[in-house]
């Protein structure tokens, strides 16, 4: 049984990885971490959710999480992610970065962690979205320019960056297979007299609102015809699967950053 820790258990993503590790056969719960100064600190973890108190107490002692654990798993915020990769690397223990919304500084501090330590991060850890970055790696690659992608995302009310992870994963594979570099040709959010579309040019829409879980569409619109790869996530248990898989798989790993291709043998 690999025993994993869940960063942020009272959040969204924190929630739904609790109820797949119970019902997991191979990984058990080992902590329940929370932010400093959360309700949930020092209660047991059971009683908090209105059921039977279960031994474990919500805590915001990392160290000491880290220590009961084989992997962590953590669907938190950039600021926490990156210290952790390191704290985790140091003390031996897998992690899993499902967190988004990174810039250049924060991923060039988790290569670092990598060195040492063992790292899944995933914009998405669904089957579907990582095999959908392929086909858009293939398209891009199989159509030149006259072709303009487009990628619109739709997530919840709540979500906070922009453009999604997911968004950036195939923006990045549209760009790889292009052979161009995403920052040089990337368009966030058009507003204004903006004139005419830049050949070349991989454009980011993003919609918010309601209880959206994640939609993507990569749109490549040709002359007299359009390509729309879609994927539609319609419950959060197909990240959380995901997640676990990776802390699994990367207890029979080298030290390294990986990602969900490598776990899923993509
Ligand atoms: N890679 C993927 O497949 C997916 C990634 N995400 C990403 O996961 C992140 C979290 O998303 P949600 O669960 O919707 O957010 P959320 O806001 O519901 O949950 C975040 C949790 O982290 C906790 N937290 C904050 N600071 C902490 C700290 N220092 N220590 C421990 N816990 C701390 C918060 O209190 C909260 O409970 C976002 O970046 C989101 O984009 C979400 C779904 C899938
Ligand atoms: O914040 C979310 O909810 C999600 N975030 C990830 C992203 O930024 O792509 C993955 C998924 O779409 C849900």
């Amino acid at each position: 049984m690999v025993r994993i820790a869940i960063m942020g258990v009272s959040g969204r993503m924190g929630q739904m990885l609790l109820r797949l590790v119970d019902e997991s056969d191979l990984a058990v719960l080992s902590a329940a971490v929370e932010r400093q100064g959360h309700d949930w600190i020092g209660q047991d973890l059971g009683s908090v959710q209105g059921g039977a108190a279960r031994g474990i107490i919500v805590t915001d002692d990392l160290a000491q999480a880290l220590e009961c654990s084989d992997a962590i798993v953590d669907f938190t915020a950039p600021a926490v992610s990156v210290p952790l990769a390191e704290q985790a690397a140091a003390a031996g223990v897998a992690h899993v970065i499902g967190t988004t919304g990174f810039d250049d500084d924060d991923l060039a501090a988790i290569a670092q962690a990598g060195k040492t330590g063992r790292i899944v991060r995933a914009g998405n850890m669904s089957l579907g979205v990582n095999l959908l970055v392929k086909l858009t790696q293939q398209i891009a690659q199989a159509l030149d320019t006259e072709y303009d992608i487009e990628i619109i995302e739709a997530h919840h009310r709540h979500k906070v960056d922009a453009p999604s992870g997911t968004a950036l994963m195939l923006g990045e594979a549209a760009a790889r297979g292009r052979g161009v570099l995403l920052p040089e040709v990337a368009d966030r959010g058009r507003d204004g007299i903006t004139g005419p579309r830049d050949a070349g040019a991989i454009g980011f829409h993003a919609i918010r609102g309601g209880d959206y879980i994640g939609e993507h569409d990569v749109v490549f619109a040709g002359p007299g015809e359009r390509i729309v790869l879609r994927h539609v996530a319609s419950d959060r248990a197909l990240f959380a699967r995901g997640a676990i898989r990776a802390a699994i798989w990367l207890q029979t790993q080298d030290v390294g950053e990986y990602s969900m291709f490598d776990v899923l043998g993509l």
